[in-house]
């Protein structure tokens, strides 16, 4: 048998699910197959990012943050209360409900703008026809004019630190402990160790995290890095950067985890251990060997600036392709997608995607470092403004950190925003923005910002690219 539609998305993430609405939003026959199955037997829409992802660590982030502050710093602002008690059960359930309620929503919007949702796992065939296997194992075959390949990314597993059931987990079960462990080991530095370490060591876990490369958070901008481990290393994180673990064993209830650093062989005993050592592009029989999608060496599909696969009619989107690993890059270009096959000729624009490590302060960024700036020999002027000096910040208990702005030597135009700090993922988009436009840091500082505002930081640190900052003493240029 066999239905032929306009679209067929591969995939309900966040690249996918979007893809599909605009499609059918744009007039096109549109289907959506997901494998994804609840318990009870039902399609789960909104891939990881809603069900095992951003969603439900925000909903932790946010809970273990409120816990934090009530149990710890309520004192220091007068709020005094007594025994603070957490109820892991509870923030579950919570969290749970929330999922459900952001998964259930898409469904609707599935039925509100003429998506078919088909349940089954979906294998790409020569010539845009899409084989579903559904749950009982019946097999139907779809034919479609296009064929959008959005099926995200997997946790990497590494042979040294092997899942085990109630000790050695990823960052999905990291998501789902039913207590808060006494001693908590990470593998991993990256966003996912720093957002699942702060939610448990604010919850009451010893957290170390384990990093094999000796500088941390490689790829932001460093000023904003060492203030940032600085912030962590205060609230209790512990950090071992250059320590590559070379083994993990269950023995006697705890995890014996070893590793190796500058000194040597070393030991650590921990109650669970998470794995957060980055995610692969999920292409599990996803391709049949005629389909003529290629792979790049990495196991990406092989796409071109637009999204386009080697096999005419077929796309690729999100985390499956080359770029970094979000789900807004995913939703974004899904969209793009989606306004070509209907005619348009739209792009994403890749340089001013933001990244934001939701940790307590949140890091944000959009643009260049410093680094990557140097080492493309590129001429800049930089302007910071730290948040000790905004009397909003002060206000709000969270005074540290800053907001650095980078701009062209010459032409004055934005080339990187970076935030550490409170409301850092909420801040940035004023940069984005900024980017987008193609403003100069003077458009900023000429800009009228509310007072007393958080974003002040922004229109202080663009005023400072030029030496002008009111409220703190500027940087005399070097003759
Ligand atoms: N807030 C967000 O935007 C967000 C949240 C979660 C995940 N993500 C994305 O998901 C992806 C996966 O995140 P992640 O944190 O797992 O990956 P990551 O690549 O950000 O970090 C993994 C870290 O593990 C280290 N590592 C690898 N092997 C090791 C070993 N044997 N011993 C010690 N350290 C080792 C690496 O050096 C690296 O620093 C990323 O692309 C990330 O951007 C984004």
């Amino acid at each position: 048998m066999s239905d032929k539609y306009d679209v067929i998305v591969i995939g309900a993430g966040p690249g996918g699910y979007v893809a599909a609405i605009k499609a059918a939003q744009l007039g096109l026959k549109t289907a959506c197959v997901e494998s994804w199955t609840a318990e009870d037997g039902k399609q789960v829409l909104g891939g990881t990012c809603l069900n095992v992802g951003c969603i439900p660590s925000k909903a932790l982030l946010e809970v273990s943050h409120k816990f934090e502050e009530t149990a710890h710093h309520y004192a220091e602002q007068g709020i005094m209360v007594k025994d603070v008690q957490m109820d892991v059960a509870k923030m579950m359930e919570r969290k749970a409900g929330i999922v459900k309620q952001l998964t259930g929503g898409i469904a609707g919007l599935f039925k509100a703008n003429g998506v078919t949702a088909i349940q089954g796992h979906g294998k790409l065939l020569a010539n845009r026809k899409v084989e579903v296997t559904a749950n009982d194992g019946k097999t139907t075959t779809y034919e479609a004019e296009n064929v959008i390949i959005a099926t995200g990314s997997k946790p990497i597993e590494i042979p040294p630190a092997p899942m085990t059931e109630g000790y050695i987990t990823d960052s999905e079960g990291a998501l789902e402990f039913t207590e808060v462990p006494k001693r908590l080991g990470i593998i991993g530095a990256g966003v996912i160790g720093l957002e699942l370490g702060s939610v448990w060591a604010r919850l009451g876990a010893e957290v170390t995290i384990l990093e094999a490369q000796d500088s941390f958070l490689p790829a932001v901008d460093q000023q904003i890095a060492k203030d940032a481990l600085k912030q962590f290393q205060k609230q209790g994180l512990n950090i071992v950067l250059g320590g590559r673990v070379t083994g993990a064993e269950v023995k006697r209830k705890l995890v014996n985890v070893t590793y190796e650093d500058a000194k040597g062989k070393q030991e650590l005993k921990v109650d669970k251990l998470i794995v957060a050592v980055g995610r692969r592009p999920y292409t599990d029989n996803l391709l049949s060997e005629d389909s003529g999608v290629k792979m790049d060496e990495r196991g990406f599909i092989f796409v071109d600036e637009n999204c386009k696969t080697e096999a005419p009619g077929v796309w690729a989107v999100g985390d499956v392709v080359r770029g970094p690993m979000l789900a807004h890059k995913a939703s974004e270009e899904g969209v793009m997608v989606a306004e070509r096959i209907a005619g348009h000729k739209p792009q994403v624009n890749y340089d001013c995607i933001p990244n934001v490590i939701y940790t307590a302060p949140e890091v944000a960024w959009v643009g260049k470092t410093e680094e990557q700036l140097k080492a493309e020999g590129e001429a800049y002027k930089v302007g910071t403004f730290p948040f000790a000096a905004n009397g909003r910040a002060m206000a709000a208990n969270a005074a540290s950190g800053m907001v650095k702005i980078i701009a062209d030597e010459k032409t004055d135009r934005i080339l990187g925003f970076h935030v550490v700090g409170p409301q850092a993922s909420e801040i940035v988009a004023q940069g984005v923005i900024a980017m987008e436009f193609g403003s100069s840091a003077e458009d900023l500082a000429l800009t009228c910002f509310a007072h007393p505002t958080l974003s002040e930081s922004v229109h202080e640190a663009a005023l400072a690219v030029n030496g002008g900052a009111i409220h703190i003493a500027n940087r005399r240029k070097k003759k």
